[in-house]
């Protein structure tokens, strides 16, 4: 029964036993007496006070921790958000109710805080739509048959160039270009010291075993970093032909021009015939930037960063506006965090956010506008959905014109 077990949050004493949990959890194999798991924990960035373990006769059955972080919204302003992580529940003690106790306490934690939003990648899509989260940034993998791609010959910019950098090197031009990326990029959050020390190898968690990657660093005409490609190429031969895959582990650029050059070097290493995109936003350059866009197939395409409103207010104040005008939703939250007739009035300057008594344009629960912040989805496509129930005619395409980006969304890692 789950009323013997307790729900807690960890002290460092329950590191071991915590992270023996998550590994359980995530159904990673066993770990033997001789293996070490002790560094893990400060690798992970654990902070006992964000992090909460389930037990059972002492024994940890269950994991939830959550990161602080920044989100970058619609506009470019940041915003503080949750970020939950390392959720899990033993095999044995499923489907009682554990992750419906740690999540209810750590959105309330959040709450007290302050926090705009609460933010996860979810494992799979059926678990979170209950807690209030609605998928606010979606993913596409590609890959490309390279003989197919009709790149033609292309040369860098002028005075521009890529040179294959060493992990130090990552470590010292990657922060710096990742603080400007994350500022143009809407769903992208800040990274940690800890995440470039895992990036680049420089540790290692127990649970992911490390095979040094390349990287290439674009820089401008003036030396400015603006682009990192980090890929590994296997080593493939059909009798004296080479069959390579490049694949890539992470790609992102301030410029254009630098996403461009990156790909276009990415899919011209000899000996290469097939490139593997790794998780991209879906409306990514690559496939256009293709003589053939056909050969690049879409071998994936799914929800990624999930996202609930703790604070309607502070956060469709905090994002930017294309258009003009006003809207008031009607934000159905079952745990009380975002509930509430809310009227928004928006022009490119900003937006402002009241409560209202008067009669709503647009009724949605709180899973819904969690979709809809960060500019990806439309309430268009919601209202016919019958999700988003529209009291006003045209009201749905009015949400639209004022929420949704040019571009699409994307928080370029997992946390
Ligand atoms: C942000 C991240 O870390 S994502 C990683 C999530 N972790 C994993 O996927 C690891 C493998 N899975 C697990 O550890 C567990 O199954 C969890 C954590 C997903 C769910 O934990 P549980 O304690 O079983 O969830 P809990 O009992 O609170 O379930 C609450 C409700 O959600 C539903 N639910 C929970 N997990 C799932 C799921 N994977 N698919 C569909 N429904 C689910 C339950 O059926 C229940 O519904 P009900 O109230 O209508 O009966």
């Amino acid at each position: 029964m789950s009323g013997t077990i307790e729900v807690r949050y960890i002290e460092e004493s329950d590191y071991g036993d915590w992270v023996l949990a998550t590994r359980r959890g995530f159904l990673r194999p066993p770990v033997r007496e001789d293996q070490d798991t002790s560094v893990t924990p400060s690798v992970m960035g654990i902070e006992p006070a964000r992090t909460q373990g389930a037990f059972d006769g002492g024994r940890c059955v269950a994991t939830f921790r959550t990161l602080p972080r920044e989100l970058t919204v619609p506009g470019g302003a940041m915003i503080s958000a949750d970020a939950v992580s390392s959720v899990t529940v033993t095999a044995t003690h499923r489907r009682r109710g554990l992750l419906s106790r740690m999540m209810a306490r750590g959105l309330a934690a959040a709450k007290e805080r302050g926090d705009a939003v609460s933010i996860l990648v979810a494992a799979e899509y059926p678990i979170y739509g209950r807690f209030g989260f609605g998928p606010a940034t979606w993913v596409t993998d590609w890959t490309v048959e390279i003989p197919r791609a009709r790149l033609g010959r292309h040369e860098l910019p002028d005075g521009a160039r890529i040179d294959l950098v060493d992990g130090a090197e990552v470590r010292k031009v990657g922060p710096e270009l990742h603080e400007r990326v994350r500022r143009l990029t809407p769903g992208a959050i800040n990274r940690t010291e800890n995440f470039w020390k895992l990036y680049t190898g420089e540790v290692e968690l127990f649970s992911h075993p490390w095979t040094e990657p390349h990287h290439a660093v674009y820089r401008d005409a003036t030396g400015r970093v603006d682009g990192l490609l980090t890929y590994a190429i296997d080593d493939v031969w059909d009798g004296k032909m080479p069959q390579d895959t490049l694949t890539v582990r992470s790609m992102t650029a301030t410029t254009p021009e630098a996403e461009r050059a990156l790909w276009r070097y990415a899919l011209s290493v000899d000996w290469v015939v097939k490139l593997a995109s790794g998780s991209r936003p879906p409306d990514d350059l690559l496939p256009l930037l293709l003589g053939d866009p056909r050969a690049a197939r879409v071998t994936s395409h799914a929800d990624f960063m999930w996202l609930r409103v703790l604070d309607a207010v502070t956060a469709l104040e905090a994002r930017g506006y294309a258009g003009t005008g006003e809207l008031v939703l009607q934000v159905e939250d079952a745990d009380g965090y975002a509930d509430g007739r809310w009227r928004l009035t928006a022009s490119p300057e900003g937006g402002q956010v009241r409560a209202t008594g008067a009669e709503p344009d647009l009724v949605l629960d709180v899973r819904e506008l969690g979709a809809l912040y960060l500019g990806d989805e439309s309430a268009v496509r919601l209202a016919a959905l019958g999700r988003v129930e529209e009291r006003r005619p045209g009201a749905a395409a009015r949400a639209d014109a004022l929420l949704r980006t040019p571009r699409r969304p994307w928080c370029p890692e997992t946390f």
